[in-house]
């Protein structure tokens, strides 16, 4: 058994991997192929003895593999009869179990397959859990599919059912009206659930039927697990890459991934587009360096009449918010947009339209504290030249822009100081700033996730997108991770957790443009 690294797997190149459950994950394969030797030895005997023919045993290598494996139970059934030119009728998924019915059959054999899952129970590959693990270490989405209506259950008994970020079963595809296996329809809901498309995602599979339906779903790479199955069958029938143990598989941190490959701003909208389907985009917005350029004072840091077209003109067709750290009244009064939303202060103080406004009860707490540490900085910063103090409702920015090189680590030690004496604030750090915030758990990453539920913004229609330039932002990247998109404003980051990068503000523009161009299309 080789060990050789065949991929590995990293978050610039794959949103997400799909992993097939029943020997991939689980090693019940196995507890399968056994349950139906069971149920078709048992009717082709009484059959043959019925019809005074020779009795033909069902094979794993022969008959399971090719017909059954990795199909609708009741495809499954219908296939391998078929093969052994056997008609009876389709009957109903409500047919008793001993009824000589596709149906009746494939509820034997599960009825056989709960036998013996409540005995042997099931065991998860080893090298499935490892593998699954690290790649939500490096930020890659993990779903698990499966034909099978049983996969709870078994993912139950294996341990294993809280390591997936989403789930499609047979269940689910009875629901939705998804085709079975060698048909991609299920691969191709798991990436939409993890708000992802075939391009981006990888498919694991042990079955034939499954590397089928990835290399007809046109997933990026179909890798194809050949742990009981036959290598070449698994490459000839579509699989990228055949590995016999899930060890051949690694994943790296993809630490610059979107850096590496700042995009053309029309081909981000596009591609953003192309993501969303049929949700519409909700766009998010950070204000200073995403929406202007930094200049070195903030109250010059005006919105260009250019760039509030571009937001009036996307706004005719998506929700449109402004997410910023600057003070509530401040960032409204510089965009003076009325019909767009507004979170304040790092997301402490909403307001929109119709009256909408909150301020979070947990930030107005440190109100007392923060108005204590105002007083001190204001005395203590009197010593370090240029220093700038701006007072907001909830937080302190201090903005060292004009401050002496030499002073600056005289500065950030203050702010250290006054966070320590202080345990209800915290101190954070921006673009030649830093603040002194309430300590709890509140930024912008919780704000988008708020307005999203307050908004309505239903995940199944809509598209969250935040565009931002900072530290701050990076909240909001991670909170949207498996939910939206981020695109990182900057010419010079060196990481981060947003999905793509735009070089400066003038890319935000057209980027906008660009997108309310395409939403116009799509609603003409
Ligand atoms: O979340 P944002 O909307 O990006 O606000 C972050 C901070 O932006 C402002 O400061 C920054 O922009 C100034 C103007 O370009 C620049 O002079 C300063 O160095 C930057 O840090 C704003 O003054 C702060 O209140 C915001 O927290």
């Amino acid at each position: 058994m080789s060990n050789e690294t065949k991929l590995t797997i990293t978050a610039d190149k794959f949103d997400a991997v799909i992993f097939d459950m029943d020997g991939v994950i689980t090693e019940t394969a196995k507890t399968h192929a056994s349950a139906w030797k069971q149920l078709f030895d048992e009717y082709l005997k009484d059959r043959a003895e019925k019809n005074n023919e020779e009795f033909k045993p069902f094979s794993i290598e022969d008959d399971y593999l090719p017909y059954v494996d990795g199909k609708p139970r009741y495809d499954g059934v219908k296939s391998f009869l078929q093969s052994r030119r056997i008609d009876i009728p389709w009957g109903s998924p409500s047919d008793d179990p001993s009824a000589e019915t596709v149906c009746g059959l494939g509820n034997r054999k599960n009825d056989y397959f709960l036998d013996r899952l409540k005995h042997e129970g099931a065991k998860v590959y080893p090298d499935a859990k490892k593998l699954v693990t690290a790649l939500r270490n490096n930020g890659i989405a993990v779903a698990v599919i499966s034909a099978s209506k049983n996969s709870k259950p078994v993912l139950e008994a294996a341990g294993v059912i809280d390591l997936f970020d989403t789930s499609v079963d047979g269940n689910d595809a009875r629901r939705q009206n998804l085709k079975g296996k060698p048909e991609p329809d299920v691969f191709i809901e798991a990436a939409k659930r993890l708000n992802t498309t075939p391009d981006r995602s990888i498919v694991v599979e042990d079955a034939i039927a499954g590397v089928q339906a990835g290399a007809q779903g046109k997933f990026a790479t179909v890798i194809g697990v050949a742990r009981n199955t036959d290598p070449d069958s698994l490459s000839s029938q579509g699989a990228d890459i055949v590995v016999t143990t899930l060890d051949e598989l690694t994943t790296a941190p993809a630490k610059n991934a979107a850096v590496a490959d700042p995009m053309d701003p029309a081909e981000c909208a596009q591609k953003i587009s192309d993501r969303a389907g049929t949700r519409k985009p909700a766009v998010f917005l950070d204000y200073d360096g995403t929406l202007t350029p930094i200049v070195e004072h903030p109250e010059d840091a005006t919105l260009s009449p250019e760039m509030a077209d571009a937001l009036i003109e996307l706004n005719k067709h998506c929700t449109v918010a402004i997410v910023s750290g600057r003070d509530l009244a401040d960032v409204r009064s510089m965009v003076n947009l009325d019909q767009l939303i507004y979170a304040g202060s790092h997301g402490f103080d909403i307001q929109g339209p119709h009256g909408m406004h909150i301020e979070l009860q947990k930030g107005e707490d440190a109100l007392p504290h923060l108005e204590i540490a105002h007083q001190a900085l204001q005395q203590k910063l009197h010593a370090i030249p240029n220093a700038r103090i701006e007072r907001k409702k909830f937080a302190i920015a201090v903005h060292y822009r004009q401050v002496p090189d030499n002073r600056v680590d005289d500065l950030l030690e203050i702010g250290h100081e006054l966070a320590d004496s202080y345990p209800q604030l915290k101190l954070t750090g921006g673009k030649k700033i830093f603040e002194l915030r309430p300590n709890v758990e509140w930024d912008k990453g919780s704000a988008v996730l708020w307005l999203l539920e307050k908004l309505e913004l239903d995940p199944d229609k809509f598209l969250p997108i935040y565009i931002g330039d900072d530290l701050t932002d990076e909240d909001a990247f991670k909170a949207l991770k498996s939910k939206g998109v981020g695109i990182m404003v900057s010419d010079e980051v060196e990481d981060t957790a947003a999905d793509y990068v735009l070089t400066d503000t003038e890319q935000t523009r057209i980027f906008l443009e660009q997108l309310a161009q395409i939403l116009a299309r799509q609603t003409a």
